[in-house]
């Protein structure tokens, strides 16, 4: 196990609630809402590895897209390095943009398929006006084609002949263009097949590593998550029940709903598994905020 050491905070979430407008289906029609995240406290600590976990439903990618600005709150906060996400405008909108990328779990719908992969990978640097010339573009694409483990030669060719493993390596590739301090993936591996997903989510740790970036992992599959994640949080019903290092909150669950998930995933001699597992760095547990 790593030494654990105090990481900074990156994205502090503070008493964030988000609830969305629902159609009743009666005959009089009616409207109620859906409180999707209610009074959500959270930190995500730089460098390191957040995993999101609970079932269908719980909230867990309307939080992905809140604290990603997809979304902005009913009520409370999210703060980036410092700024509240949802007063940002103009340069330092577009700052945010190019700091926080998203990869969604479906490859199949996230690139275009009229576009070659090397324009997907660089599309980014067009928008945000680096690489300026179309032969700096190509070059930097070809560069994160094999930084994610990619032939170079796939930047001539399109989506769709690509295998959805690939395919999801093209988005992580375009996720990584500008250099982002926070990748929040959401669901990146359930599109993919059993034996790609295990890869999938290697790389992703890999590139949090050495690239010096945070990454908020959202899945329902705890399984994988306890490997791989430095910290867990737990949702259900849009609250955050249980919040700490993955170590722990595998060892010592304390909220029942946790300890219902992990039985669900759990070998049926817990003890002996658990001392076989080689988990990532348990460090200090991300403190809820105030
Ligand atoms: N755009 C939307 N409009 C209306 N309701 C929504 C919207 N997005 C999410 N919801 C509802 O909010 C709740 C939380 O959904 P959310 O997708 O965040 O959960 P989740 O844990 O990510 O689930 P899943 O793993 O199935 O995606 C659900 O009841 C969902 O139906």
């Amino acid at each position: 196990m790593r030494e654990p050491k105090a990481d900074p905070v990156l994205v502090d979430i503070c008493a964030v609630t988000k609830r969305y407008a629902h159609h009743v289906g009666t005959a009089r029609g009616g409207r109620s809402s859906i409180l999707a995240v209610a009074d959500l406290s959270l930190s995500v600590r730089q460098g390191r590895t957040l995993g999101i976990v609970g079932e269908s439903g719980s909230g867990k990618s309307t939080l992905g897209r809140l604290i990603s600005r997809l979304e902005t709150p009913d009520s409370g906060s999210i703060i980036f390095d410092g700024r509240d996400v949802s007063t940002i405008r103009g340069r330092e909108l577009r700052e945010f943009r190019r700091q926080v990328q998203t990869v969604f779990q479906d490859p199949y719908s996230s690139l275009d398929p009229t576009k070659t992969v090397g324009h997907a990978i660089a599309e980014p640097l067009h928008v945000h006006r680096e690489a300026r010339s179309s032969s700096q573009r190509r070059a930097r694409a070809i560069e994160l084609a094999e930084r994610v483990g990619l032939p170079r030669a796939i930047i001539d060719r399109f989506p769709t002949q690509l295998s959805g493993g690939q395919r999801q390596r093209v988005a992580i590739a375009r996720a990584l263009a500008l250099g982002p301090r926070l990748v929040v993936a959401d669901e990146p591996t359930s599109a993919l097949d059993l034996s790609t997903r295990s890869e999938i989510l290697n790389l992703l740790v890999e590139l949090q590593d050495t690239e010096d970036m945070t990454l908020v992992l959202i899945s329902h599959d705890f399984a994988s998550i306890r490997h791989v994640a430095h910290d867990v949080a737990v949702m259900h019903h849009g609250r955050l029940v249980e919040v700490g290092s993955a170590a722990h909150i595998t060892e010592t669950p304390t909220h029942p709903y946790t300890q219902a998930l992990l039985s669900a995933v759990l070998p049926p001699h817990p003890r002996v598994a658990r001392e076989k597992l080689t988990m990532r760095a348990a460090g200090p547990s991300p403190t809820e905020a105030p």
